[in-house]
């Protein structure tokens, strides 16, 4: 399979430019096709969202963005692509005719993508060149947070092709699930669409508002459904006997008039009652205000799956994993400079770190200095491989100081002093300094404590780590030791 650097999107509206986040966010530099004059702004909206919510969600995110380019032209977009992602409106004609197009202009290696929600693959790759490369990867919105993507071939499709689209689609952080049969709507929208379906006839037949339907989701079964389907929930339903005992006990309810299957007919009334009751349920709230309040509950909800390891939560955990090993990170080299306090981060106040006083709020100083530890274990040499051969610092004390204020978007960075060191231990101090005129703003003192993370217990550090830690601390001792160095808080009295 080809080593996916430069992609292609064909569409950048709701899901094009959601794709185009994921893969940027993943160090790829993405082209999208797109007619529409103001595709260009949509798409950046939808980027400055999805980039808020990313630098939330993960604590990993040292991968440089990719390159992003708007254009109109298809073939302009397609010529180096390494991977295509078609993301048209959902008319199987145009999604015909366009891939044929594609399909002529890219090499015929390169696998194509198609985000239909429900439309077969098997005629989509109708009129293709090498049809075999065309698989559907349905994703869901937003792309940038939610991992699943539904990977379905058509009659022609290769068994290779399916592989690499799930291969490409997992590298980016997502779970793909290969569907056994091509299937009109694959499963999650058979799903949704049922509900979505009797959440119409609800509103047709005025039994209850669009606010009250979407609250009788939310309040409840909404919020099992992040972690568990119906299987796995109607099994705990079933108590200590489990599915057997649910599905005697409550199988008889499936021959009462529960459900409607048949979707209502769309008449210009009913419409316009669903446009109307969704206005008033949005209250003026814009979509991308909108956009941010989902992206802020679904990041919580994602963090807590992955603190639990379980359902999208694990999925989550496995590309922290991954994204460790591959971040750009600083190893000490030969040749480095040690005879300063290293500067190993950089970076600029980010406004959700402000509070009501206007300035950086506490708990982001421990952060900033806790990424600066994390750079400098980075540099010597505590990578994925040390810490999964069960070997880590942890930190054991620290001690904080505020020198001056820091306001929102301030560029800043971090120099990092070695105090001392043994075979166990580190003491590091840190200073935040405002970049723009040297100003020192807060510093800090830490103690780490080498572990072995199997047994939770201090133990000495390896040699490969320790060999860096004493160049520099060789190096430090001819310092200057800063004031604060060793600092207690005062007695008020004193
Ligand atoms: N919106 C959703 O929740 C989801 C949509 N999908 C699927 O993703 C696909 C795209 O849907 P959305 O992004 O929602 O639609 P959209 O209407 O937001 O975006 C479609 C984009 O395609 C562009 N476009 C139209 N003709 C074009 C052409 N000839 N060449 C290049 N671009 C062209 C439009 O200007 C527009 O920006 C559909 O197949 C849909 O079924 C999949 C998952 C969820
Ligand atoms: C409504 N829809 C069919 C476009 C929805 C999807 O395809 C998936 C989603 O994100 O809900």
């Amino acid at each position: 399979m080809r080593e996916i650097q430069r992609v292609a999107l064909i569409g950048g509206g709701v899901i094009g430019a959601g794709w185009a986040a994921r893969f940027l966010f993943n160090g790829m530099d993405v082209t999208v096709a797109d007619p529409d004059p103001e595709a260009e702004r949509k798409i950046g909206e939808v980027i400055a969202n999805a980039r808020r919510a990313q630098k939330k969600l993960t604590y990993s995110s040292e991968i440089a963005e990719g390159t992003l380019r708007v254009v109109s032209d298809i073939k302009e977009a397609v010529g180096k692509a390494d991977f295509v992602q078609e993301s048209l409106p959902e008319r199987e004609d145009l999604k015909i005719e366009v891939l044929a197009q594609v399909s002529q202009a890219v090499a015929s290696d390169v696998i194509i993508g198609s985000s239909t929600s429900g439309l077969l693959p098997s005629r989509l790759q109708s009129k293709m060149q090498n049809p075999e490369r065309l698989v559907v990867g349905h994703p869901f919105n937003p792309v940038y947070l939610l991992p699943l993507v539904e990977v379905c071939g058509g009659d022609l499709t290769s068994a290779q092709s399916k592989q690499d689209a799930a291969a490409i689609y997992e590298s980016l952080g997502m779970k793909a699930l290969i569907l056994r049969k091509e299937i009109d709507g694959f499963l999650a929208d058979r799903l949704l669409e049922a509900v979505w379906r009797e959440s119409l006839w609800l509103v047709n037949d005025g039994i209850a508002t669009v606010e009250e339907i979407d609250d009788s989701f939310r309040y409840g079964a909404g919020l099992r459904f992040a972690f568990m389907g119906s299987f796995l929930t109607y099994r705990l339903a079933g108590g200590e006997a489990g599915m057997r005992h649910f599905m005697e006990q409550f199988g008889p309810a499936l021959k009462l008039p529960w459900t409607k299957l048949e979707a209502p007919e769309l008449t210009d009334e009913l419409i316009h009652k669903v446009v109307t009751q969704s206005d008033a349920q949005a209250a003026g709230v814009s979509i991308r205000d909108y956009e941010r309040k989902r992206d802020d509950c679904l990041v919580s909800i994602l963090q807590s799956l992955r603190k639990n390891d379980f359902a999208a939560g694990s999925v989550l955990k496995d590309y922290e994993a991954k994204l460790f090993g591959q971040a750009q990170v600083r190893v000490m080299a030969a040749d480095d400079d040690l005879s300063q306090p290293l500067v190993l981060l950089q970076t600029a106040v980010d406004p959700e770190w402000v509070d009501y006083n206007g300035h950086m709020t506490e708990s982001r100083y421990l952060q900033v200095f806790g990424e600066a530890s994390d750079a400098f274990y980075r540099y010597i040499g505590v990578d994925a491989a040390y810490l999964a051969a069960g070997h880590s610092y942890y930190t054991v004390e620290t001690h904080i100081m505020h020198l001056l204020e820091v306001h929102a978007e301030e560029p800043i960075e971090v120099q990092t002093q070695l105090l001392g060191h043994d075979e166990k231990r580190l003491r590091l101090f840190h200073t935040i300094v405002r970049c723009e005129d040297g100003a020192e703003l807060a510093t800090a003192e830490q103690m780490m404590l080498h572990v072995n993370t199997r047994a939770q217990k201090a133990c000495a550090a390896l040699p490969e780590v320790l060999a860096p830690v004493k160049a520099i601390a060789e190096a430090h001792a001819e310092l200057e030791q800063p004031g604060a160095a060793g600092r207690r808080i005062k007695d008020l009295a004193g």
